[in-house]
């Protein structure tokens, strides 16, 4: 167990930076490049354990991948070039290598068995085994293959249409890339828009797909074509940590270069603005297929406000960060429709609000979000991350401006995500 002290000597933030590569993407490209004909190039990738942790199961799985300087290099051999792996594939925290790869495994003949670690095994899966099950794969588990350890035995699939009960991008993926390897049309509707990540390298990757406002359709059978390059943006919800210290340091500014903006991601800088925040958007481009722009931000006094709805699935994982902005907003801020954080690598709805309590925040806990009231002092306390990255990233934002010695517990969790994550809060204080 290790403990980070609180900056108290920090005084304000300034500095231009860049922040890690797109985890959603970093994944995408190793498994689309794995399961694709040709050579895949992937730079800025994540070199973070969870996009780590698909490498690791894409080489059991028989997909050469190699690291070259700051490249990645997957030389796939389409998906009929997966084997059956000897060994165990073992996602570690990752809950989005899990779900997505189960899609790809259903469609294979061959036999595999599926864990990860402690947050995983309470993690729900039968999001995605139950239509993949329907779907015709054989996987079996815990509590009706809702629990790892899973194992999965696929094959002779046959389109499905799902409609999902929640925005999420990984059971979309998941059984869209089932779908690739099903007889007829796979269709998944969703309530809401989730990151369309997949959909857009999808295409690059040459795939056809038909996409509404309301979900996305694959014909059954195509390939992948690979041979290309993919140029993974600055990851907006590691983004999110500088943007919020930056806005509740007085005296700060900082700019974040190469961020991507995707509008299925970037709803933080929609809250941001209606706070108020002094932010700035510019240098907008496209890079392999994503919008990617600069962003700069400064120190200023903000307006609480309400966080809901379509909103959610455009910044689910940047909510207890968010949280900790809310303390210092004036007014009460209500998160709600997020019941979803209930099923994170922690359940976040609990974890932000008992440790931002032990901080002095005025902050409650609903069926479906929280509601805090602001502005608040925070103090220093012992806070635990529970091993969540995201959790232990938020206290370290709110350690900047809290009032005394504030110890995390397993802030070594940031290495999930952000592995320079100190290092960048270090380098921007001043
Ligand atoms: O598809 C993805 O890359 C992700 C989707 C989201 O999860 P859900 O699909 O469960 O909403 C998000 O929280 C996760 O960090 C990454
Ligand atoms: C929820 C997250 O990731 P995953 O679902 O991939 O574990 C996250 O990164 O906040």
């Amino acid at each position: 167990m290790s403990v980070e002290q609180n900056q108290t000597d920090v005084r304000s933030l300034s500095g231009t930076i860049t922040v890690p590569g797109d985890k959603s993407i970093s994944h995408r490209a190793v498994m689309f490049g794995s399961i694709a004909k040709g050579t895949t190039t992937i730079r800025g990738f994540l070199m973070g354990e969870d996009c780590l942790s698909t490498i690791r199961c894409f080489r059991q799985l028989g997909v050469r991948i190699e690291h070259v300087g700051d490249e990645i290099i997957v030389h796939g051999k389409g998906i009929d070039g997966l084997k059956e792996p000897s060994e165990v594939l073992d996602v570690g925290n990752s809950g989005t290598t899990i779900r997505l790869m189960l899609g790809i495994l259903s469609g294979l003949s061959f036999y595999q068995t599926v864990i990860g670690d402690e947050s995983i095994a309470k993690r729900p899966m039968k999001r995605v085994t139950k239509p993949l099950r329907s779907m015709g794969a054989t996987i079996d588990g815990r509590d009706e293959a809702n629990l790892t350890p899973l194992s999965v035995r696929g094959g002779n699939l046959t389109g499905i249409t799902h409609t999902s009960p929640v925005a999420s991008a990984q059971v979309k993926s998941s059984i869209l890339l089932a779908g690739l390897q099903a007889k007829g049309v796979t269709t998944v509707l969703e309530p809401h828009r989730s990151r369309d990540h997949t959909e857009r390298m999808l295409q690059a990757f040459g795939v056809n797909l038909l996409i509404t406002e309301t979900g996305v359709s694959i014909e059954g059978g195509q390939s992948l074509q690979g041979g290309g390059v993919v140029n993974v943006p600055g990851d907006i919800s590691s983004a999110a940590f500088p943007l919020v210290a930056t806005a509740i340091v007085p005296n700060s500014e900082v700019k974040i270069q190469n961020v991507g903006i995707n509008p299925t991601r970037a709803g933080i800088l929609d809250v941001l603005k209606k706070m108020g925040a002094q932010l700035t958007v510019s240098n907008e481009r496209e890079q392999s297929g994503e919008p990617v722009a600069d962003l700069t931000i400064q120190y200023k006094k903000l307006n609480a406000t309400t966080i809901d709805g379509e909103l959610i699935p455009r910044l689910i994982d940047e909510i207890p960060v968010l949280a900790v902005l809310a303390t210092q907003a004036e007014g009460k801020t209500v998160i709600k429709d997020a019941e979803e954080l209930k099923y994170k690598e922690t359940n976040r709805i609990d974890t932000v609000v008992d440790q931002l309590v032990k901080m002095g925040a005025d902050i409650t806990s609903t069926n479906d979000g929280m509601v805090i009231n602001g502005p608040t002092p925070l103090y220093a306390a012992t806070v635990d991350s529970f091993g969540d990255h995201r959790i232990g990233m938020a206290f370290a934002i709110a350690n900047l401006i809290a009032e005394g010695e504030t110890t995390i517990l397993r802030k070594e969790a940031v290495a999930v995500s952000y592995p320079n994550f100190f290092d960048m809060l270090k380098d921007l204080s001043r």
